[in-house]
């Protein structure tokens, strides 16, 4: 696999990034009525438009060699048809297969794993229509009214991201809550005011032997066991698990009927679309998980099947890298113009960020070129009275995405055309800016003194040129949602080609965890072993404070 920078695209996008240095997109939008026509995509019920990046025609051929020239087409071929491309790992990377709404079979090793993924949905039927239904009983024979997800990473964001996102399809007599750190604080306060003969645990865990899910799943186990008198029959009416390890599941304690299997080759950051995405059926019901997996379902085919020069993820995807490594941009802003939407750049830190936020190349050699992107944002209009002066007119130039639907699931007043009507200032804003002379001249026309007008006319200038995509889709289904999340896990998978690095591996989380295994005996009293000054200081500093009164 080639490096990047030694492909022949990548050299002429850096002298054409030279070429445009100078050049400003108002201007391309003034000289050109066609501009948006060009560069936005109309995909099913999804407009992307991109037309506000610096991007001509020139640049996005460039950027449409660099994927030729990266052999992307292979790459994508190569996940879909179950090659093991998670080299680390030695693990094909499959959570299309979960949303694989076609006949055509989809093998690893061999074995078609269409049947097992169908099974599973199967079962998710089954006990997501008991369970909203009231026949699934608690240890006292009362139906179930709120339901306590466990888990952390890809075992919370994901559902608890979809899950919110799709509240308006709620079923209101079940409630879901989503508890993920350690912190006993989170766990201590979602199960307030929750009763025990009516709470149903999902300890959701790939491996089932992450340290923050086992604790807080015995704690609830403890709390269950509390109001059952200690009866162990209880955990089977209140208690299941979602994992690839029936084995650490058996040793919990929670009986393996109660289990909902996935696969290793499921990614933990990939996994809603799973079992992992139980909480969202329950929250839901199993029909509309089944609209959000066939919405992702369309966006894999279009992304299997579609010309680059119209596929939405690999657009997004050449764009992204065209800022990242062409102009030194080192964040990305996600910013959801819909408060259902506001876990989206949460669940997409973790996806971008544990891809792609990789040093090495898949040949196992250092990088020279900037990968992932710092990705952060919050919804709209909540982030324009906070952090926008940054993106507007900082030093800092923040690619952004804009997500918007046309029409709410609500009627309120005026709501959301005023929510729109920000959406598309922003964008707006961003990309033209105001000059030092419009400012002057409005400042005049409003009467500031001629001594200040300077001064401030200059406080005022938007430089503008600052790049964005609009999402703008009719409304917020799941079946929309679906196509969006894929769209964006996608974009992840063609930048991580394009940088040939491993996106589905997550080696940098584990040395803080081998450290913290060494530290907790510590904490307790133990003696402290080997460590750096700081850190045996604060260890004896906390022993010290346990003992205050
Ligand atoms: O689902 P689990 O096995 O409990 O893993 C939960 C999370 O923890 C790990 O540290 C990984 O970095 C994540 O990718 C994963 O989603």
């Amino acid at each position: 696999m080639t490096t990047p920078t030694a492909l022949p695209a990548w050299n002429a996008l850096q002298a054409h990034r030279q070429e445009i240095a100078g050049q400003h997109l108002r201007d391309w939008f003034a000289a050109d009525p066609q501009r948006f026509q060009r560069f936005s995509l109309r995909w099913g019920d999804i407009l992307f438009d991109y037309s506000k990046h610096r991007i001509t025609d020139k640049t996005l051929g460039l950027l449409l060699q660099l994927a030729e020239q990266s052999g992307l087409a292979a790459r994508i071929e190569a996940m879909f048809s179950g090659e093991k491309i998670n080299v680390t790992e030695d693990r094909a990377v499959l959570h299309v297969a979960l949303r694989n709404c076609s006949d055509r079979p989809i093998y690893v090793d061999g074995e078609d794993v269409m049947p097992a993924v169908w099974r599973v949905l199967t079962q998710m039927r089954r006990f997501s229509e008991q369970v909203r239904g009231g026949q699934w009983r608690g240890f006292t024979g009362r139906p179930i009214t709120d339901v306590v997800n466990i888990g952390i990473g890809g075992s919370d964001l994901g559902p608890r991201m979809v899950t919110t996102a799709l509240t308006p399809y709620h079923k209101e007599d079940l409630r879901v809550h989503y508890v993920a750190n350690v912190d006993e604080a989170d766990l201590i306060e979602t199960l307030k005011g929750l009763d025990q003969e009516t709470t149903l645990f999902l300890v959701v865990s790939k491996t089932f032997t992450t340290q923050e899910t086992m604790t807080n799943a015995r704690s609830a186990r403890d709390w269950l066991l509390t109001a059952a008198g200690g009866d162990e029959t209880a955990i089977a009416r209140h208690f299941v698990a979602v994992s690839t390890n029936r084995h650490a599941v058996q040793a919990f304690g929670i009986d393996p009927e109660n289990m909902f299997e996935f696969w290793d080759w499921v990614g933990g950051r990939y996994s809603l679309w799973s079992a992992v995405g139980l909480s969202i059926a329950l929250a839901v019901g199993m029909d509309r998980f089944e609209e959000l997996l066939q919405g992702a379902f369309e966006m894999d085919e279009h992304f299997r099947t579609t010309p680059f020069s119209r596929n939405l993820p690999v657009l997004m995807g050449l764009l992204g890298i065209w800022y990242a490594d062409f102009f030194g941009a080192e964040s990305h802003a996600v910013l959801p113009y819909d408060q259902y939407l506001r876990h989206f750049p949460d669940h997409l830190q973790q996806l971008d960020m544990e891809s792609n936020g990789k040093r090495v190349d898949l040949e196992g050699r250092a990088v020279d070129y900037a990968t992932g992107p710092i990705v952060w944002g919050q919804p709209g209009t909540n982030g324009q009275h906070s952090f926008f002066q940054l993106l507007h007119q900082g030093t800092h130039l923040v690619p952004c995405d804009f997500l918007v639907a046309a029409r709410s699931h609500h009627e309120l007043g005026d709501h959301h055309r005023i929510l729109v009507a920000n959406c598309l200032a922003q964008a707006e804003a961003l990309m033209r800016g105001r000059t030092f002379e419009e400012a002057r001249a409005e400042l005049e026309a409003e009467g500031v003194p001629e001594d200040r007008l300077d001064l401030l006319a200059a406080a005022k200038i938007f430089p503008g040129n600052r790049p964005s995509s609009l999402f703008l889709y009719p409304k917020l289904t799941p079946r929309i949602l679906g196509s969006l999340i894929a769209c964006y896990e996608h974009k992840v998978f063609v930048q991580g080609a394009i940088w040939n690095v491993n996106s589905f591996d997550q080696m940098g989380v584990e040395l803080g965890k081998q450290l913290a295994r060494r530290i907790l005996p510590e904490l307790e009293g133990g003696q402290i072993g080997e460590h750096d000054a700081s850190t045996r200081a604060l260890i004896e500093v906390y022993r010290h404070w346990q003992t205050r009164p």
